[in-house]
């Protein structure tokens, strides 16, 4: 594998949300580095964790334990203005739900240029405008939509809004949030290809959060598997679908495709039964069982999924 830059690194990070009794661990000891101009996928069933690793990052959830660096420079803790303002400017977000994240009292041309204006990151009044048109061109909407408000656009308009309102910062490192999970299945694949797209066109990395495996397949290079707050597994995406090893990427891939998500997400519960694990007997730790795939295990483990891999290999 030739040289990586390595963009973003998520260094033994722990997220602790509440205090005493209701102490929860949402994320617990997570590592993972995401390479310049690659889409890292982390997949996970709903309240694993995903979410919040990605707030982590935009500095809206506080870390508890543990750095991320960007660019191998400090985002948590106290840091400069001038880098605060860098990483406001070329670290964005994409939401999940385009219904929910803009909001609904401002036109389309105030929601797009709001990041520029808090970054004071145009030259003139006139640069302001160029800006946002440039973006609504981008995304593939009319530039006169500036003067409209959300709710006159549909699902897949919103989101390309709310895309707008990303790239308009000429951003760096994108998080895209289950970015199409709440949109009509008819309009998926198209906002699908636009991030493509506009990953190319613009040099951008992205960190693609999801449940729905067929879309992380498809945009991801590669994937970090999480399960109650933990990676439990870590790869290129080709050999994570090809080769899974821990139990619960098993059990994620062989889960029936339904087409509600909702469902498919409860099915995988079903089938993988964590009490199998002796994580409680015996710490597990992230160990490298070929070049570039980690899995979450323990010495016990370890001797079953190597006999696994082996008998893969071997077929
Ligand atoms: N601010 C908070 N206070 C307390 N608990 C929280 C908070 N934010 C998240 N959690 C909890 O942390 C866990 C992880 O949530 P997170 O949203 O990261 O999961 P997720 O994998 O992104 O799920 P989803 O797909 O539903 O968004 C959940 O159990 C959630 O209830």
């Amino acid at each position: 594998m030739s040289h990586k830059e390595v963009l973003v690194e998520v260094k033994n990070l722990k997220v602790v949300f509440g205090k005493g009794k209701n102490k929860f661990i949402a994320i617990d000891d997570v590592s993972f580095e995401i390479f310049k101009g690659e889409t890292f996928g982390l997949v996970g069933e709903s309240g694993s964790g995903k979410t919040t690793i990605g707030r982590a990052i935009m500095r809206i959830n506080e870390v508890t334990e543990g750095q991320i660096l960007y660019h191998g420079k400090k985002l948590n803790g106290k840091i400069s203005k001038e880098w605060d303002r860098e990483i406001t400017q070329k670290i964005q977000m994409i939401f999940q739900d385009p219904m929910a994240s803009l909001n609904e009292r401002a036109k389309v041309d105030y929601i797009i240029s709001e990041g520029l204006i808090n970054t004071k990151n145009f030259k003139n009044e006139a640069d302001r405008q160029q800006k946002v048109r440039n973006a609504l061109l981008n995304v593939g909407l009319l530039p006169e939509f500036s003067s409209r408000f959300p709710h006159e656009f549909s699902g897949g308009q919103r989101q390309r809004i709310g895309i707008a309102r990303a790239l308009v910062m000429e951003p760096e490192f994108i998080i895209a949030d289950e970015p199409i999970s709440a949109l009509d299945v008819s309009i998926r694949a198209q906002v699908l290809n636009l991030l493509a797209n506009l990953q190319q066109q613009n040099d951008l990395t992205y960190l693609f959060i999801a449940h729905d495996l067929s879309v992380v397949r498809f945009i991801t290079d590669r994937t970090a598997v999480i399960y109650k707050g933990k990676i439990v597994e870590l790869a290129e995406t080709e050999k994570l679908f090809t080769n899974p090893i821990h139990p619960y990427t098993r059990a994620l891939l062989s889960a029936v495709p339904e087409p509600n998500p909702y469902k498919e997400r409860d099915k995988v519960v079903e089938i993988y039964d964590p009490s199998q694990h002796s994580y409680d007997i015996q710490p597990p730790s992230f160990i490298e069982m070929e070049e570039g795939h980690f899995v979450l295990a323990n010495e016990e483990e370890l001797e079953r999924y190597r006999t696994s891999l082996k008998m893969e290999v071997s077929k």
